[in-house]
């Protein structure tokens, strides 16, 4: 009787440890039809939590690959895993061919954020909410204002200006914190590129708001008080009345320039129907959202990596100086310039695939899908893990290493370059975010020179990637030669 007891309570214990670390598996995994491939290997992980703890820990020490690194050595290379992230049963996407399929074959991945979410967040039919046919068409009408011709002749002479503005102060102020300063002007530039005046916006507050909106889009949407989700609700409206505001004055003032309000208040479809009032306010506030953020840290990561990398930086000096001495002082940039800055494009593109400001994008499972030799079950999630397409060995040589040559020398296949996504979402801000860091690149490289304050930084890499102290630097004019 007294060993009963003990033998009992440990295979109760056993039991209960088995149905704990089993419960996600049983709860989520579908029943597949006879005949059907299975699952791709992988965990679900803990209740509720599921492989959010490895994840998280991952992402906080110094080595992120490690996170899909864990599943690669316990399952092998094959590409698709199934997991548990952000409360969603979850298949991973990591090798560069599975990416690609996810993110080209959109009648069966689309987009999936929560009904509530796009209604109270994001706006209903903003780029990143509507899908399908709906999403086509809105991309060939919206485009345009982002990235024609038009677009650009409009977004160059003004991202010059705010440039050459900007770095005489930060140059007289010495000391500034390089992050911190390129968001403000990101989200100046971005707001004068899109509503092509100044509004009287206040830029601290709009930056503040934009980020509390963002940090809801993740968290559970629970609108109680004091929930991150119910503060990015209230950062919206307050966001909403700026650009309500913003967008009637421009209405009835009737009048137009390049700017992308007074493009999207031309543009019409194809039946000649134009766009209604509230989506065009959606829209401007979606690419203000998506124009400021990611642009600012890209150009913080230029100027680190190039400091890091003199050889690097050397070859772009050269350069950029040979374009800049034969301007006229105060002669803008042109297109042609900016076309033949083929090394400038060549470093931007390997900064982004080696800091990979957006890791994963997320796709919901819209029909059970076989791939691989594996079933992806109907209303899962697919994060398609961007930063390991560019980090994988098999894919680009040396990974970890700066080397903007690569891009000559390896001649990656078009699929293996994910900074900015592929097929039909691919981001409609990429050349925007180019052109505004080659300007601020050219004119930061031939006139001024920086020093990191704190050149041995830690790094962080949640939301994005960044030093932890956001890069502090002394920044001086060059003397004219
Ligand atoms: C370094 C800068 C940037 C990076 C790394 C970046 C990255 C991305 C990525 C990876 C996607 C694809 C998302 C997906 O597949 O679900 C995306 C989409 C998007 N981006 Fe960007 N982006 C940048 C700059 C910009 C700028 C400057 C704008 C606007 C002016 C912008 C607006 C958008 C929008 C509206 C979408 C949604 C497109 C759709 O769903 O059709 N982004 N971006």
């Amino acid at each position: 009787m007294d060993l009963w007891l003990p033998s009992i309570a440990v295979a109760l214990i056993i039991v209960l440890i088995s149905c704990i670390l089993n419960f996600n598996s049983w709860f989520y995994a579908p029943k597949l039809r006879p005949g059907s491939p299975p699952l791709p290997p992988g965990s679900l992980g803990w209740p509720v939590f599921g492989n959010m703890g490895d994840f998280l820990q991952a992402f906080k020490s110094s080595n992120p690959e490690s996170f899909v690194g864990g599943f690669i050595s316990k399952y092998g290379c094959g590409g698709l895993y199934k997991a548990f992230l952000f409360r969603q049963p979850t298949i991973l996407a990591t090798s560069a061919e599975v990416c690609k399929t996810v993110l080209c074959n959109h009648d069966v991945f689309e987009i999936g954020w929560p009904e509530r979410v796009v209604k109270e967040l994001l706006g209903l039919k903003v780029l990143s909410a509507v899908t399908g046919d709906d999403h086509l068409k809105l991309s060939k009408l919206v485009k345009p204002a982002l990235s024609s011709p038009k677009a650009i002749q409009h977004q160059m002479p003004c991202i010059e200006e705010n440039v050459k503005k900007l770095l005489d102060e930060w140059a007289d102020r010495g000391n500034i914190v390089f992050l911190d300063e390129a968001r403000m002007f990101t989200l100046k530039t971005i707001h004068e590129i899109l509503v092509g005046e100044d509004t009287g916006i206040d830029f601290k507050q709009v930056s503040g708001l934009f980020h509390t909106m963002n940090k809801g889009l993740r968290a559970l949407p629970l609108n109680f008080p004091g929930t991150a989700y119910s503060n990015a609700v209230k950062a919206r409206a307050t966001l909403a009345n700026d650009f309500w505001r913003i967008f009637y004055e421009r209405k009835e003032s009737k009048k137009r320039g390049g700017d992308t309000l007074s493009m999207l208040l031309d543009a019409t479809d194809e039946g000649g129907q134009p766009l209604e009032d509230d989506q065009i306010v959606d829209l401007i506030m979606s690419f203000m959202n998506g124009g400021h953020e990611s642009t600012a840290h890209l150009v913080t990561w230029l100027a680190i990596l190039l400091k890091e990398h003199p050889a690097v930086y050397q070859r772009l000096k050269a350069e950029q100086d040979e374009i800049a001495l034969k301007k006229m002082p105060g002669e803008s940039l042109t297109l042609a310039d900016m076309r033949s800055m083929t090394y400038m494009s060549r470093v931007i593109d390997e900064t982004l695939r080696l800091i990979n400001i957006s890791p994963f994008v997320f796709r919901k499972v819209l029909s059970d899908v076989q791939l691989n030799g594996y079933t992806i079950p109907r209303g899962w999630f697919v994060e398609a893990w961007l930063r390991q397409v560019h980090m994988d060995p098999l894919v680009h040589k040396n990974p970890r290493e700066f080397d903007p040559d690569r891009w000559i020398n390896e001649k990656p296949q078009p699929h293996t370059y994910v900074a900015f996504g592929l097929g039909n979402r691919k981001c409609p801000g990429s050349n925007l975010s180019k052109i505004q860091s080659s300007i601020i690149i050219h004119h930061l490289i031939t006139k001024y020179n920086w020093e990191p304050l704190n050149p041995h930084y830690k790094l962080v890499y949640l939301p994005h990637p960044r030093p932890a102290d956001h890069y502090p630097v002394k920044i001086t004019k060059r003397a004219l030669v």
